[in-house]
């Protein structure tokens, strides 16, 4: 199969589809790579690096786009991305479709098939290709949490870890799952006073477990939920619903009760965030304040530390990138139903049945496909 990967362009997105040692595998598969001049320029992977594992360097993303049986990326297509797209074309990427309707018309209108990363499931449950951003997201919330909560920065001026004789931070995080898991072990790391909110009583039992009494869980109920955000120095938003929309659970006039120059960082602004006064920002202008509350709602974290990233990503992401391009996805999907969960769009129709219900789309079964 012919493959391209295209340099992203998303604000300060640095990561890239393949490593060069994702290349090589490709290669050694009997596949051709193209790779955009420069796409690894930003994880310390310059061409020479590709052509040795064996790519072929191009010198604009429209000639992948123009050429590539299947397109690596790693965030969404941005609009002069999806408008290249074609039928017949196969997009491997992050999509977030729920709560992103012009990025949705757009690749269907283009009959691309296109499988997104964060709906790949795996035998327990879990989502193995978000997972490796979600442990990055969920680390650096932490460190950009603290960061915000300096003075300089809008914050309250609170230490997470506190000193001798003064109280540590308050770090409230909503939804334990791997980005929530993540966030609290950094916070746990700083010293601070750490609880953990989810609806799910197995996960809090599991995170009870390995934590022990150092980490305070609780149940997510409406009334819980907004007596801790009340408290909190730092309230890290990790909640998911796998492809729908994120649940708002702190509406606009709830955060007016939030103390002065607290934080919230909402990871799940991807999914379009849990807090309704949350918008997505930049690493270029990464906060806002709204009733002296501190937003990072950055879309696209993972990008500010873009060789780890890169490196954890595709170790997800090859064994399915390899499965696609040995088989096609007609066959790689039927052959693997936590592919096809990953099918979200397909020949002008919608294939997931939360994006289909959360945009207004006729659903199509994907089993009906292969
Ligand atoms: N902004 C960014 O750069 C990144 C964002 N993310 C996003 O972070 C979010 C979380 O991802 P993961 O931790 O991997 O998901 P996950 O599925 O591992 O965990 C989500 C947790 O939320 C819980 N939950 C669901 N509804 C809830 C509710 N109403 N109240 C309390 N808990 C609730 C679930 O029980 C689950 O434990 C996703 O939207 C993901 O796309 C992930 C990586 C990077
Ligand atoms: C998961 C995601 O949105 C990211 O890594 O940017
Ligand atoms: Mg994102």
């Amino acid at each position: 199969m012919l493959i391209g990967v295209p340099k992203e362009i998303k604000n300060h997105e640095y990561r890239v589809g393949l490593t060069p040692s994702s290349v090589r595998e490709m290669v050694h598969h009997g596949h051709e790579v193209l790779v955009e001049t420069n796409a690894g320029g930003g994880i310390g992977c310059s061409n020479e690096d590709y052509e040795k594992a064996g790519a072929k360097i191009v010198g604009t993303a429209a000639e992948i786009f123009d050429r590539a049986e299947m397109i690596i990326k790693v965030k969404e297509p941005q609009k002069v991305e999806y408008e290249q797209l074609s039928k017949d074309q196969l997009l491997f990427t992050y999509l977030h479709l729920a709560p992103d309707p012009a990025q949705t018309e757009g690749l269907v209108k283009s009959g691309a098939t296109c499988i997104a990363y964060e709906t790949i499931t795996d035998a327990q449950g879990g989502l193995p290709l978000l997972a490796p951003m979600s442990e990055v997201a969920g680390r650096m919330s932490i460190q950009v949490g603290a960061a915000a909560l300096q003075k300089a920065n809008g914050g309250r001026g609170v230490l997470l870890g506190g000193v001798p004789g003064v109280q540590p931070g308050k770090v409230v995080v909503i939804g334990g799952g791997v980005v929530g898991t993540n966030a609290a072990r950094m916070a746990m790391g700083l010293g601070a006073d750490v609880t953990v909110l989810d609806r799910s009583l197995k996960r809090l039992a599991y995170l009870d477990d390995v934590y022990g009494p150092r980490l305070k869980t609780q149940y997510a109920s409406v009334d819980a939920t907004e007596e801790l955000v009340y408290e909190a120095d730092l309230v890290v938003g990790a909640v998911l619903v796998p492809g729908a929309a994120a649940p708002k659970l702190i509406s606009k006039d709830q955060l007016s009760s939030m103390k002065r120059g607290s934080v919230i960082v909402d990871v799940a602004i991807d999914q379009g965030g849990c807090f309704e006064t949350s918008k997505a920002t930049t690493h270029q202008d990464p906060t806002y304040i709204v009733d002296d509350v501190v937003h990072y709602c950055v879309a696209n974290m993972p990008g500010a530390v873009a060789r780890t990233s890169t490196f954890a990503l595709n170790h997800a992401t090859l064994p399915f990138a390899l499965a696609l391009a040995n088989k096609g996805w007609q066959k790689a999907c039927a052959d693997d139903a936590h592919l096809l969960n990953g099918l979200n769009v397909h020949n002008g129709r919608v294939t997931y049945k939360a994006v289909a219900d959360d945009l207004g789309y006729d659903y199509l079964d994907p089993t009906s496909l292969v």
